[in-house]
């Protein structure tokens, strides 16, 4: 499990080490860590030519004093310093002292033909976007040949939040202090993250503002069936979905449960012919959900419709004691209706995209965990926030970001398979908010490994995800 900070969570964990340690140590290790993970990134450092983006912070500081440990192995190292007054005396002083030059005119930073850009603008204590000067030189670097390389933050990004006021580094590497933030993994955060790289600073971190399953945390939460198992024992899902006309959501909602935990799972609806034909493992009835036998979990909307048979479909399943999950359609019902799921006492999992959680009468703003908190909280449910980076919120505060996926995703019937995915971990008996965490992982890798043949349509993620599962606990064996 990796855990997520906030900025102030991170400060208050660096004051008691720099209360103990003597002034500019816990820099020092920070410096350190960051020359050592550029040297891995490039390979070398003799001859290698590097460009500092030196902000008025300690961010900049952190960069002057790697600058400086990579001049002294051999690099060709300039610090373009963006507010001149203000650079870090001492990392500037180190700098010097290793045979940096220093420059304050971006034309003369050497950014055209650097091998490698440090962004030390701003970390943990920037606010808003790029200022002119600070634009203008990342503007260089990105045209430049340099390998984009983040220091802490990457500068113009909320380090709790991911967003984006305007410019910001578009980093290929970041390389963070003490622990990760959520920005980074979140919201147009990653996408300017690139690859993260957290250096240990040996702070005592409190419990995390959210966190991020790793693979080895998904394959312990599903464990391979044992010799005491039947069919009924591994969770027994329901699908209410699609249509007669529209048989495509249920095939692969029912296909997604089936090849994520083939126990049993049972359709219920009018695309009852559908299913039967692509699959013959699931016991289908055309008619209600009651019809459809005793199951541990349902799901329930993805083409289902929002006339009255749809919304007394829902209603039926709402009233029942069990984990629903709701997506598609009968989130839209749910808008209409908030009390179906406020009111019940089972646990609910909501799985929205952006379109249908502001249909729900949440604010999405560029702060996606804090949406999906608060709609959590508003509806006591788990909101299943869709996008590059899956947010999960339960109703009790706790946060899951994603890290797995593809944009190749971005297809139609990838949402009905999540669906499938998330209802069959409910049907084992997980706790609402890990299943759906849990589920948003698998259907990322399985993702992931059918993009990995070019182009994924919704049912080559269904086809990869026994690969995926197979992999995840391959790993901890
Ligand atoms: N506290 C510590 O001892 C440690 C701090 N570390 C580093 O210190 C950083 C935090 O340093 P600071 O608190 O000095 O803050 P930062 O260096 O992150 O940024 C603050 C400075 O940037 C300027 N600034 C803010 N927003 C800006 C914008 N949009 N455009 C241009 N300039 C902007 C501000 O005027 C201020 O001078 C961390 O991210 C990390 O890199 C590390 O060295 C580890 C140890
Ligand atoms: N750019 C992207 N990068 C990664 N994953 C994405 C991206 N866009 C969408 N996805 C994922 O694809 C799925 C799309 O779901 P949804 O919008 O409900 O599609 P549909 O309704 O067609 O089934 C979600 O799991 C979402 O997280
Ligand atoms: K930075």
């Amino acid at each position: 499990m990796t855990g997520l900070y906030t900025a102030d969570q991170v400060r208050t964990a660096e004051e008691p080490v720099l209360a103990r340690t003597p002034g500019g140590a816990l820099m020092q290790r920070a410096a350190t860590g960051l020359a050592t993970a550029c040297l891995r990134l490039v390979g070398r450092a003799v001859g290698v030519r590097v460009t500092l983006l030196v902000g008025a912070g300690d961010n900049g500081g952190d960069a002057l004093w790697a600058g400086a440990a990579l001049a002294g192995r051999g690099a060709a190292v300039t610090a373009l310093l963006l507010d001149p007054g203000r650079a870090h005396a001492a990392g500037l002083a180190a700098l010097r002292r290793a045979g940096g030059r220093v420059v304050t005119d971006a034309a003369a930073a050497g950014l055209g033909r650097a091998d490698l850009v440090l962004d030390g603008i701003t970390g943990i204590g920037g606010r808003g976007g790029l200022r002119p000067a600070a634009a203008d030189a990342v503007a260089r670097a990105v045209a430049g040949p340099g390998l984009l390389v983040a220091v802490d933050v990457p500068s113009g990004v909320d380090a709790d939040t991911g967003a984006v006021e305007g410019e910001a580094f578009p980093a290929q590497h970041t390389v963070t202090f003490g622990a990760v933030k959520v920005g980074l993994v979140v919201g147009e955060g990653r996408g300017h993250a690139g690859v993260v790289h957290l250096v240990d600073l040996g702070l005592d971190l409190p419990a995390p503002a959210a966190r991020q399953l790793t693979d080895a945390d998904v394959a312990a939460l599903l464990p391979d069936p044992g010799a005491g198992d039947d069919k009924y024992s591994q969770g027994v899902v329901g699908v209410h979905a699609g249509s007669a006309t529209y048989p495509g959501a249920a095939v692969l909602c029912t296909g997604a449960a089936l090849r994520t935990r083939p126990g049993l799972v049972r359709y219920a609806g009018t695309a009852a012919d559908g299913v039967r034909a692509a699959w013959p493992e699931a016991i289908v009835t055309d008619g209600r959900p009651a019809d459809a036998g005793r199951v541990q979990a349902w799901v329930v909307g993805p083409g289902g419709g929002t006339d009255d048979e749809a919304r007394s479909v829902l209603a039926e399943v709402l009233a029942t004691d069990l984990p629903v999950l709701v997506d598609a359609d009968a989130l839209t019902l749910v808008s209409r209706e908030p009390q179906l799921v406020r009111d019940r006492t089972a646990p609910t999992v909501l799985t929205p995209h952006d379109r249908e959680f502001t249909r729900l009468g949440f604010d999405l703003g560029a702060d996606r965990v804090g949406a999906a908190r608060a709609a959590a909280a508003a509806l006591g449910a788990t909101v299943l926030l869709k996008g590059d980076a899956t947010v999960v919120a339960d109703a009790d505060g706790t946060v899951f970001v994603n890290g797995t996926g593809t944009p190749w995703l971005a297809t139609a019937g990838t949402g009905d398979v999540l669906s499938g995915v998330v209802g069959a971990l409910l049907a084992t008996g997980l706790p609402a908010v890990e299943a759906a965490a849990a589920g948003a992982h698998l259907h990322g890798r399985a993702g992931q490994l059918a993009a990995a043949a070019g182009p994924l349509i919704a049912s080559d993620v269904v086809a990869h995800l026994p690969a995926a599962v197979h992999r995840l606990t391959d790993r901890v064996r």
